[in-house]
């Protein structure tokens, strides 16, 4: 019966929340809200150049290697998956947590579909400013090729198109992974 007693006595003690004198920890450390657009769905990010340039390699002639893929829609498939496919594979998902996977899945579409000569623009940035101060290794980098050949391997692309496309791939390794 003395339950309740000492329940009132022990809340009288707490002190009253003060909304003004309430801390925003937050602002404190300068830790920005991250806002995803309402149209798009992204955080937005510093402003860049945008350029096809950025996209680190020149496209394919003629269409071939786009009919190949299976078109935009076959390359959005194998651009999606390879990230899905990254997520959660253990040897890289930390990699990919902190970040924007729905930037990510739409920027490496417009990469892949630009440089198979698909029809599109790159609007991403550089291979080196995406991936600064991210620590990624070369044994990052086979992982992630390894999900994007089983990736274009479900999509039914041929294995002398999937080499075709990670030889331009490859020369990017350097900017990725600074090694
Ligand atoms: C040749 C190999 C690679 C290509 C072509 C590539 C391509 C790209 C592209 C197009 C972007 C988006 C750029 C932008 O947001 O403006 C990006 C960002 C990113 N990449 Fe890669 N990438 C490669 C290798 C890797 C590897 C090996 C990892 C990690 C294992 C990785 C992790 C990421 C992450 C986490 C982001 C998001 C960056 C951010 O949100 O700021 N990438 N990559």
């Amino acid at each position: 019966m003395i339950a309740l007693p000492l329940a009132l006595l022990l809340l009288q003690q707490v002190p009253p929340v003060d909304a003004e004198s309430a801390i925003d920890w937050d602002k404190e450390f300068g830790v920005e809200e991250q806002v995803r657009d309402p149209v798009t769905g992204e955080i937005p990010v510093d402003p860049y150049e945008q350029s096809n340039a950025n996209a680190g390699a020149r496209p394919f002639s003629g269409t071939e290697m786009a009919a190949t893929f299976g078109g935009q829609d076959g390359i959005r498939a194998i651009a999606e998956r390879t990230v899905d496919l990254s997520q959660e594979d253990p040897r890289i998902a930390a990699i990919f947590a902190a970040h924007d996977m729905v930037r990510l899945k739409r920027t490496l579409f417009e990469q892949f579909c630009y440089m198979l000569n698909a029809g599109c623009d790159y609007t991403g940035r550089d291979m080196a400013k995406a991936h600064e101060n991210m620590g990624v290794t070369m044994r990052d980098m086979n992982a992630l090729v390894e999900n994007l050949q089983q990736s274009m391997r479900e999509q039914g692309v041929p294995f002398a198109a999937q080499n075709r496309f990670l030889a331009k791939l490859a020369p990017m390794s350097k900017d990725v992974t600074g090694e």
